[in-house]
């Protein structure tokens, strides 16, 4: 499934001001709702629609409503920091929650928490602002697809190549929205040029 990976100037405008390590949490998470705000309009694209008959102050006529339930699932933590954008742009959305956390000396993610809603029929934006390895991503989704998720869309800030290949490996069918497509992974497996620790720089730790 293809990779989308934003055009817009504004994403390329936003992303050099949240890699610049001078950029404080406040601004930092600021630029982090626009590029969610972007993700979000991109990954719902297609959502379907049904027309239903209503009465303007000056005339009847036709308008077309939303009919797929939504779901957003941020992996937590720094996940969190894309979740009020999409609450604002779909009130009627509903939350679920995976706590995934990376080992500091292998990457490899643990879980440590998740809570779902119901997942059957609706489609699920699964958000986390970097995709490095993949790990926590694919992670994340196989945890989804166990408890029913079907329509499974990715939306990351920055991801890397090896990122996007773990997930088109695991989970072929999972379109992946970028806001930049990365060189690659250091030795710590960071994203490279990246912008650090994305959950570091959001919450100031
Ligand atoms: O693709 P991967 O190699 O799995 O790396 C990406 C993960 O790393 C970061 O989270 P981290 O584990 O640092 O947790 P945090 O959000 O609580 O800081 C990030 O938010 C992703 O969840
Ligand atoms: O570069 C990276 C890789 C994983 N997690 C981050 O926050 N940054
Ligand atoms: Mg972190």
């Amino acid at each position: 499934m293809p990779l989308h990976v934003l055009t817009h100037p504004l994403a390329a405008h936003l992303v050099t001001h949240l890699r610049d390590k001078t950029t404080e949490p406040a601004t930092f998470r600021r630029l982090t709702h626009q590029l969610s705000l972007l993700l979000a309009l991109k990954a719902t694209h297609d959502l379907p629609t049904r027309e239903i008959p209503i009465d303007t102050p000056l005339e009847h006529t036709a308008g077309r409503v939303l009919i797929k339930p939504l779901v957003v699932v941020p992996i937590l933590r720094a996940g969190l920091g894309m979740v009020e954008t999409i609450v604002d742009l779909f009130p009627d959305v509903s939350i679920g929650y995976i706590g995934l956390e990376r080992d500091h000396t292998t990457a490899i993610a643990r879980s440590y928490y998740c809570k779902l809603p119901p997942l059957e029929g609706t489609r699920i934006l699964l958000v986390d602002p970097m995709l490095a390895t993949g790990g926590s991503a694919v992670n994340a989704l196989d945890v989804i697809a166990q408890r029913g998720g079907q329509d499974m869309h990715l939306l990351n800030v920055v991801a890397s190549p090896e990122g996007v290949r773990a997930v088109e490996k695991a989970h072929p069918n999972v379109p992946i929205y970028a806001a930049a497509l990365d060189r690659e992974l250091d030795s710590r497996k960071y994203i490279l040029p990246g912008l650090g620790d994305f959950g570091d720089r959001l919450y100031g730790t």
